[in-house]
C-alpha cells in the first residue's frame, strides 16, 4: 500500500439500548464520507474461502450458508456488512476470513478422528481462527529473525479473549489449536476449549439441560471464568493470586498447563522451531503469564530475558541471546491485513496486476 498510516481508532460498545445498527452508524458517521472501501472480518469462511474476496450478494450468500459454524460471530459479522452497505453503498466492501490462512493446513492436521462421510456430507473438520492475527505476526517475526520465511518454524501463540496456538511452517499453517468452531483447543476466558465430549450428555442427563444450554456454558461460564468462579480477566486474577487465592491460582495454573499441550504439540510437529511468538491483549502485555509459559520449556530450547520481559515494550525479542529458540512479543494488527487485502482486491478490480 501507498502508506499504512493509522488515522483514527476507537470502540464504542454495543449494548441493548445501543444495538449493533445503530453503533456503526455512529462509527460511520464519525469517520465521514472520504472512505475508497470496507474491510470487514468474518470469523467463519469454512473451505469456501481460502483468501480475502470482494462481497458480492453471492458471496454474502455463501458466508450466509455457513454461519451456522460460527453462530457467536458470523450473523453479527454479516449485520455489519448490511448496515455498512447500506451506508457506503457505492464503494467496495471485503470480506477477510479468520479461516483462510488455515487453509493450508494438512489432512492430518485438519480432520477429525470421526466417520470420513461426515467431513465429506457435512464439512465437518477443523478450519482454525484469528488468521489475520498469526498471518501479521509471521510477517513481523520473518522481518524480526531476518531469515526467509520458507526455513522458519515459528509457533504463535495469540491469547486474548480467545486463545489460539498455531504451528507454522514454511510461512503457512501447518495446524492449530482451535477447530470447527472458536470453542475448541486452549482454555480461554470464558470458554473450555478442549473437553471430553462425552461430557456434554452427561450434563444435560445430570442438570436437566439442553444441547444449547451445555454449549453456552461452555462458551460462557467456562475457561477462566469457570475454574476461578472470579474473573475472566488474568490481571484480575493475577492480584487474586498474590493475595493467597487457591481458585484463582488453580485457573492459572490450568490455563497456563494447556497452552503447554498446544506448544509442545507444535514443537512435536514441526520438530521443533525457530521462534515463540506471544501476541493480543494477554499475550502483548502480560509478562507475568509468558514467563508462566516459558518456566518449564527450557528442556525446548527457551530461555526468557527477564528484563526484556518485564520490561521492554512494544514489538521486540525477549528471549536470551543464547536461546535457541528465539521468544518474540508482537503487537497484533488484524486491521492492517485487512487494509492490505481490501488493497489488493481493488487494485485486481482496477485492472491492475502485480
Ligand atoms: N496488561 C494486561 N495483562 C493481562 N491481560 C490483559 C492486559 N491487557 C489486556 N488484557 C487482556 O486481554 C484480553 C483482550 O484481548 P484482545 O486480544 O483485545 O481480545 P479480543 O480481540 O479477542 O477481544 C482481555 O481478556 C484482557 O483482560
Ligand atoms: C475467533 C475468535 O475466537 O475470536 P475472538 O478471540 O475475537 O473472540
Ligand atoms: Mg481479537
Amino acid at each position: 500500500m501507498p502508506t499504512e498510516q493509522m488515522i483514527a481508532k476507537g470502540n464504542i460498545p454495543r449494548t441493548p439500548d445501543h444495538p449493533l445498527e445503530t453503533t456503526l452508524a455512529d462509527i460511520f458517521q464519525q469517520v465521514g464520507d472520504d472512505v475508497d472501501l470496507v474491510a470487514h472480518r468474518i470469523v467463519h469462511g469454512a473451505d469456501l474461502f481460502s483468501a480475502s474476496i470482494r462481497i458480492t450478494d453471492d458471496v454474502f450468500q455463501q458466508i450466509q450458508s455457513i454461519s451456522h459454524l460460527a453462530p457467536l460471530h458470523n450473523p453479527v459479522n454479516l449485520e455489519g456488512v448490511e448496515v455498512a452497505r447500506r451506508f457506503y453503498p457505492d464503494i467496495s466492501h471485503v470480506a477477510v476470513f479468520d479461516t483462510s490462512f488455515h487453509q493450508t493446513m494438512p489432512p492430518e492436521s485438519f480432520l477429525y478422528p470421526i466417520p470420513y462421510a461426515y467431513y465429506e456430507k457435512h464439512k465437518i473438520r477443523k478450519y482454525g481462527f484469528h488468521g489475520s492475527s498469526h498471518r501479521y505476526v509471521l510477517e513481523r517475526a520473518v522481518q524480526m529473525l531476518d531469515a526467509p520465511k520458507n526455513r522458519l518454524r515459528l509457533i504463535s501463540c495469540h491469547i486474548g479473549n480467545g486463545v489460539s496456538v498455531t504451528a507454522i511452517r514454511n510461512g503457512q499453517s501447518y495446524n492449530t489449536s482451535m477447530g470447527l468452531t472458536p470453542l475448541a483447543g486452549v482454555a480461554m476466558g470464558t470458554r473450555s476449549g478442549n473437553i471430553d465430549p462425552a461430557i456434554i450428555p452427561f450434563l444435560e442427563r445430570l442438570e436437566g439441560m439442553t444441547t444449547n444450554d451445555v454449549i453456552d456454558i461452555l462458551n460462557h461460564q467456562s475457561g477462566l471464568l469457570g475454574i476461578s468462579g472470579i474473573s475472566n480477566d488474568v490481571r484480575v486474577l493475577l492480584e487474586h493470586e498474590q493475595q493467597g487465592d487457591e481458585r484463582a491460582r488453580l485457573a492459572l495454573d490450568l490455563f497456563i498447563s494447556k497452552i503447554h499441550n498446544y506448544i509442545g504439540a507444535s514443537l512435536a510437529k514441526l520438530n521443533g522451531a525457530d521462534g515463540l511468538i506471544f501476541t493480543a491483549g494477554i499475550g502483548e502485555n502480560s509478562p507475568e503469564i509468558r514467563e508462566k509459559i516459558c518456566l518449564g520449556l527450557e528442556y525446548a530450547g527457551i530461555y526468557l530475558d527477564n528484563q526484556a520481559n518485564w520490561e521492554g515494550s512494544g514489538e521486540r525479542v525477549i528471549s536470551s541471546p543464547y536461546s535457541p529458540i528465539k521468544v518474540m512479543v508482537i503487537p497484533t494488527n488484524e486491521e492492517l491485513i485487512m487494509a492490505r487485502d481490501g488493497y489488493w482486491l481493488s487494485l485486481e478490480k482496477a485492472g491492475v496486476t502485480g
